[in-house]
């Protein structure tokens, strides 16, 4: 066993407890219902109030945990296994091949295996890439420029159906994602279709994770604490577990069990915004292992660039006025990822900074 480097080390406040509890976890929620109702149905029928009991469910997963777990979702099983073999073949090869793809300034997506959370280096390597392609984005995080730019995937020679692995299980996820926007959207008392303008030209990314084995995991992390700025998050899993959750009630951190072909959903910073605080995007990290090596792969679901960010009007009033000043998606995406290429002096850009 090498020393660790330095850069890998959390303060000790951060480190994780390797016997994590798996008491009161987040909540399973079954879809099932949805595939059986169509919106369209006038009729009042049995399965409209399960749909009722559905949108009550996921509110209140919102509001007390701000993840939970679905089942049922229908995304067909093959297009997970296939994108969780193909993620496995790209990163069992050397470095030198994989940097071939790497991320930088000018290629924003790719592969990248020198990662901070808050300054500290995580124990992974990625490959990012757009779900719809190109992303669209403004070319400058600064307000007052204009010019747009537009970030374009990089896919690796070999596995040579890694491309088509991806796109196609990106493309059952987006009608997943809408499903679970509409349903949001209804347990905040809003039309089905209410955030439908704002991905009309999505800058959705996902990310293909990968977790070695760390000889030090008492000391640090797969992924540093932190909160996810988009506006929904979409995340497979695989058997080993890690993620952990900061629950509400306590700021306890609470180890999010690993169910077969569940995805586990976790509200952003956007919807945060958008619900003026009701519903809170919440804290979670991701623990490593001295044995086994991890996989996971999430779908950042995020607006259109040029969507102003702010409370729905609907949601607040003299009584709750707006809890954020409007910001623009694309300059703060811009801004973040900019910001993720090297260890900075300062913290990078947070929706607290836009509170009013
Ligand atoms: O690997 C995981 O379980 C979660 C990763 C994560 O939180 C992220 O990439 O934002
Ligand atoms: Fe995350």
């Amino acid at each position: 066993m090498g020393e660790v480097d330095p850069a890998f080390i959390q303060d000790v406040e951060h480190r994780p407890k390797l016997a994590a509890t798996h008491a009161e976890g987040i909540p399973l929620i079954d879809l099932a219902t949805l595939s059986s109702f169509s919106p369209s149905d006038s009729v009042v029928t049995a399965s409209d109030a399960a749909f009722k009991g559905l949108v009550a469910e996921i509110g209140e997963a919102c509001k007390k945990w701000g993840f939970f777990a679905v089942v049922n979702h229908g995304v067909a099983a093959e297009k997970r296994e296939r994108i969780e073999r193909e993620a496995r073949e790209f990163f069992g090869q050397s470095l030198e091949e994989k940097k071939k793809v790497r991320r930088d300034e000018k290629r924003v997506v790719g592969y990248y295996e020198t990662e901070h959370t808050k300054n500290v280096r995580d124990w992974k390597e990625v490959f990012d890439f757009a779900v719809r392609e190109p992303i669209v984005v403004p070319a400058s995080p600064k307000d007052g420029e204009e010019a747009i730019t537009e970030w374009i995937n990089q896919w690796p020679e070999y596995p040579p159906g890694l491309r088509e692995a991806c796109e196609e299980y990106t493309q059952e996820l987006e009608k997943l994602a809408y499903k679970l926007m509409g349903l949001i959207a209804q347990s905040l008392g809003l039309p089905a279709n209410r955030f439908g303008e704002f991905f009309k030209d999505h800058t959705s990314f996902a990310r293909l994770n990968h977790y070695p084995p760390c000889p030090t995991p008492h000391l640090a992390l797969g992924v540093g604490r932190h909160k996810d700025s988009g506006a929904l998050t979409i995340l497979a899993q695989d058997d080993v577990g890690g993620l952990q959750v900061k629950r509400k009630s306590d700021g306890e951190w609470i180890l999010v069990k690993p169910i077969p072909d569940a995805f586990i959903i976790n509200v952003g910073d956007i919807i945060q915004v958008w619900s003026n605080d009701m519903y809170e995007s919440v804290e979670h990290r991701v623990m490593v292992n001295s044995e086994r090596e991890r996989f996971s792969i999430p779908l950042f679901f995020n607006p259109s660039h040029y969507t102003m960010v702010q409370p729905l009007k609907e949601l607040t009033d003299e009584h709750n006025p707006p809890k954020y000043r409007p910001y623009s998606w694309g300059k703060f995406l811009v801004a973040r990822m900019g910001g993720n290429f090297k260890k900075l002096d300062v913290e990078n850009l947070q929706i607290y900074h836009f509170r009013v």
